[in-house]
C-alpha cells in the first residue's frame, strides 16, 4: 500500500532513471508513465476534473460505432455473468476513449460513476493517466493496468483489463475493459475480455459478409468452430472476400494480401468439397493443405444461409422462446440511422414513415406526426434530427398545451428587456430563436391558441422572428416538426385551427401507428425490457408473459408498455418474468389465446385447393410454434422474409392472430 507521496515518487524515480527501474513495473507500464509526464504533462497527484462529453457528441459517437455497440452487447452481457458478484464495471469506449456503454455490479456502477465510469466520460491516456482503456488503444494490446500502475493516484484503487477490438485491417474500433475495486485475478479477467473481443470481431465480420460463404479453418482440429479458428468469406468463384484477424495470423498474411485472391492460392480445396461436409448430421471437418507452405488445417465451409457458427465465451441466459431482436433490423453491414433505429422488426407501416422521412430528411419540408399517444411522437422527431444534418444543432420541443396562454407567445418569439409586466430585464432568446440551426418540436399542436396561430405561420413564411417588444426581426434557419393526437381537420371545421397554418405545417404527415397494430410489436417489448437491465442483470420472460403482453391492447401504446414493464422489472422477484408478476389491471383484460383464432380461420379467401392445403399446413405449423416467425422460419428452412411473403399470400395475417377480441 502507497501513500500519495509514495505513489508520485515512485513514479518520477522510475521515470527519471529507467534502469533503476524496479524489476516488477512492466515496460508498457513505465512507457505509459513516461507519455504522461513528458507528452502530456500530467501530474500523478492531480485530481482532474471527469472529462465527459457533452450528450450529443456521445450520441453520434454512439451512432457511429453502432454496429460494434450491437455486436457487443451480447457479449458484455455475457462478461457480466461470467463475473457476476464482483465489484467491477465492464465498458466499451470508442477508439478516442470515450466510454460507449456501462454495465456491471449494480453496487459498484454506482461507486464507479464517481469514479467517471460512465458512458460520456474519456478514459484516454490523456485524461486519465495510464488506465486500462487508454493504455490498451495505445499500445494497441490487451493491457493489465493495476493499481498502483495507474499514473494518477485517484485510479490507484482500481484493477483494470481491457483488450482493442479491430477491424480486418488492423485498425482500432473501441476497447472493451473490465474494471474494479477488488482485486480480480486480472490475467484470467484478460483472458475473458480478450476471448469476448475476438467474439465480437467476428460477430461483426459474420455480419459485414452476411449471404457469403464461410470457409472456419485452424491448425488443430479441435480448435475449428471456436475462437480461435479463421474465418474467411467467399464469393461465388472462390474468391476470397474478408479475413478475420484469426485468418490472417494463421496464415501469415495481412487481408489486403488475401483479398480478391482465389482460394486455391492458399488452400488446396475449393469451397464445394468443403461444403458437402456440412449437410452431414455432426458437421464435418476436413483436413486441408496450405497451397503455399504445405501446412495441414482442418477446416469446414458454411453455405449461404446455413447456421453460421459464431463462437462465443457463454451462452446469454434468457428464456428461449423470448423474443430476440431481428437480427434485419437490429443489426446490418451499415449502421442504422437513430430513424431506422426506430423499427424493431418487419412492419409495414414503420418502414413506409421511415423511408419517407428519410427521403425528405435534408430537404425544407415541415413534417407533422400524427399518432395517439404515446406511440412515440416526440421519440420519431428526436430521431428525425438525430439522422440529419442538422444533428449538431439544438433540438427544441415546446408543449403548446402545456404552457400557460399568456405565456406562450413570449415563449415562442422571446421578448426584449422590459417587454412586459414580469419579464426579466436580460429578456429571453424565444424557443424558436433557440433552435436556430437546428430543429423545433411543436408538440400538441392543436392546442395552439387561435390568434398566436397567425404570428406561427408568419414566421414559417417568412423565416424570421420578432421578439415581443422589439421591432426588428432575426432571421432564423429551423426544421420544424409538429406533432398531434387530435383530428386538426375537425379543429379547422370548428375554427380552432387555422387551415392556412394547417397546410404549411403538414409538407409530410406521417402516421404512427399504434402499439396494437405494430407487426414488430415483440422485438419491442424485449428491446425494452433489455432497456430496464442496464444494472447489468440479465432479464428476461417466459413465452406466457410475452403471449400476454404481445395480445393487450395497450391504449397508452410505448409509454404504457414501457411503464409496465419498468413496474415489472422494480417489482419483480426473480429475473425471469412471468404472469404472475402482470399488474392486474392487464393481467384482467387478456383473453384465452385459442379465442384468437377464429379470425385467421375465418378469412375470407379465395384459394385454389392447393394453396389451401398448404395455408392450412402453415397454420398448423404456426400454431405448433406458438407463433414465433423465427422458429417456424427455421423450422421450414426458409428466410424470415421468405416466410413473411408467404403468409401474406396466403393471408395469414400475423397481427390479427394475436390480437385479443375484446380489449
Ligand atoms: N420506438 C420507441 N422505442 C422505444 N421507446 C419508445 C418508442 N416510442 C415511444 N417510446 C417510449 O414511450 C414514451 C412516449 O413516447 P413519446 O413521448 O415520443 O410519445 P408521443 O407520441 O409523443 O406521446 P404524446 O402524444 O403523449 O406526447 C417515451 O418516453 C419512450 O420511452
Amino acid at each position: 500500500m502507497f501513500t500519495k507521496d509514495h505513489h508520485s515518487s515512485r513514479i518520477r524515480a522510475a521515470v527519471e532513471s529507467l534502469a533503476a527501474a524496479p524489476p516488477q513495473i512492466p515496460g508498457h507500464i513505465i512507457d505509459s508513465w513516461l507519455r504522461c509526464m513528458r507528452d502530456y504533462d500530467l501530474d500523478p497527484d492531480a485530481l482532474p476534473e471527469a472529462c465527459i462529453v457533452p450528450r450529443i457528441d456521445l450520441e453520434s459517437r454512439q451512432y457511429k460505432l453502432a454496429q460494434v455497440l450491437n455486436e457487443a452487447k451480447a457479449e458484455m452481457t455475457n462478461l457480466v455473468q461470467q463475473i457476476a458478484g464482483s465489484s467491477y464495471a465492464i465498458m466499451l469506449a470508442d477508439a478516442d476513449g470515450v466510454v460507449m456503454n456501462c454495465l456491471g455490479d449494480p453496487g459498484f456502477t454506482h461507486a464507479a460513476s464517481k469514479a467517471g465510469m460512465m458512458s460520456g466520460a474519456v478514459w484516454s491516456e490523456r485524461h486519465q493517466g495510464t488506465n486500462g482503456m487508454g493504455t490498451a488503444l495505445l499500445e494497441k494490446r490487451p493491457t493489465v493496468v493495476q493499481r498502483y500502475e495507474h499514473f494518477l493516484f485517484r485510479n490507484t484503487g482500481l484493477t483494470c483489463a481491457a483488450a482493442p477490438i479491430f477491424d480486418t485491417d488492423g485498425k482500432v474500433l473501441a476497447v472493451l475493459d473490465v474494471s474494479g475495486e477488488t482485486h480480480l485475478a486480472p490475467r484470467h479477467v484478460l483472458d475473458l475480455v480478450s476471448m469476448s473481443v475476438h467474439a465480437i470481431e467476428n460477430r461483426i465480420f459474420v455480419k459485414c459478409f452476411q449471404g457469403k460463404r464461410f470457409m472456419h479453418f485452424h491448425s488443430r482440429p479441435e480448435f475449428v468452430g471456436t475462437l480461435s479458428a479463421g474465418i474467411l468469406a467467399l464469393d461465388e468463384d472462390d474468391c476470397i472476400l474478408g479475413a478475420t484477424r484469426h485468418a490472417q495470423l494463421q496464415l501469415d498474411v495481412e487481408a489486403r494480401a488475401l483479398i480478391g485472391q482465389p482460394l486455391e492460392r492458399f488452400f488446396n480445396v475449393s469451397f464445394e468439397s468443403l461444403s458437402r461436409e456440412v449437410v452431414r448430421p455432426n458437421r464435418q471437418i476436413t483436413p486441408v493443405f496450405d497451397a503455399r507452405l504445405g501446412r495441414r488445417f482442418f477446416a469446414f465451409g458454411a453455405e449461404p444461409g446455413a447456421r453460421i457458427i459464431v463462437p462465443a465465451g457463454a451462452v446469454v441466459r434468457v428464456s428461449p422462446s423470448f423474443a430476440q431482436p431481428n437480427q434485419n433490423y437490429m443489426e446490418g453491414a451499415n449502421p442504422r440511422s437513430p430513424l431506422q433505429q426506430l423499427q424493431y422488426g418487419p412492419d409495414a407501416a414503420m418502414t413506409r414513415i421511415i423511408a419517407a422521412a428519410t427521403r425528405v430528411l435534408e430537404r425544407d419540408v415541415p413534417i407533422l406526426l400524427r399518432g395517439e399517444t404515446g406511440t412515440g411522437k416526440e421519440m420519431f422527431a428526436k430521431a428525425l434530427h438525430r439522422s440529419s444534418r442538422r444533428a449538431d444543432c439544438p433540438f427544441v420541443a415546446i408543449n403548446c398545451a402545456s404552457i400557460p396562454e399568456a405565456l406562450i407567445e413570449a415563449e415562442l418569439f422571446g421578448y426584449k428587456s422590459g417587454a412586459f409586466t414580469g419579464a426579466s430585464k436580460e429578456g429571453q432568446r424565444g424557443k424558436i430563436f433557440q433552435a436556430n440551426g437546428g430543429t423545433l418540436f411543436l408538440d400538441e399542436i392543436g392546442d395552439m391558441p387561435f390568434a398566436l396561430q397567425a404570428r406561427l405561420l408568419r414566421v414559417l413564411e417568412e423565416r424570421e422572428v420578432t421578439p415581443l417588444g422589439s421591432e426588428t426581426p432575426v432571421g432564423i434557419d429551423i426544421r420544424l416538426v409538429s406533432a398531434t393526437h387530435c383530428d386538426l381537420l375537425a379543429k379547422i371545421e370548428s375554427r380552432e385551427f387555422r387551415e392556412d397554418l394547417y397546410y404549411r405545417l403538414q409538407g409530410l404527415t406521417l402516421m404512427l401507428p399504434p402499439l396494437r397494430e405494430r407487426g414488430d410489436r415483440r422485438e419491442l417489448i424485449a428491446h425494452l425490457l433489455r432497456r430496464e437491465q442496464s444494472d447489468g442483470v440479465a432479464l428476461s420472460m417466459t413465452p406466457e408473459l410475452l403471449d400476454a403482453l404481445d395480445s393487450y391492447r395497450w391504449p397508452g401504446n410505448v409509454r404504457q408498455l414501457r411503464n409496465v414493464l419498468r413496474t415489472m422489472v422494480a417489482l419483480r422477484s426473480a429475473d425471469l418474468l412471468t404472469l404472475e408478476d402482470l399488474p392486474p389491471e392487464i393481467a384482467q383484460c387478456l383473453v384465452p389465446r385459442s379465442a384468437m383464432q377464429d379470425c385467421v380461420q375465418n378469412a375470407d379467401l379465395e384459394l385454389n385447393p392447393l394453396k389451401s392445403a398448404e395455408r392450412e399446413a402453415l397454420l398448423q405449423v404456426l400454431h405448433a410454434a406458438r407463433w414465433n416467425i423465427s422458429t417456424v422460419a427455421r423450422q421450414l428452412d426458409v428466410g424470415r422474409n421468405t416466410l413473411y411473403r408467404k403468409l401474406e399470400r396466403l393471408h395469414i395475417d400475423l397481427s390479427n392472430a394475436k390480437k385479443p377480441l375484446k380489449p
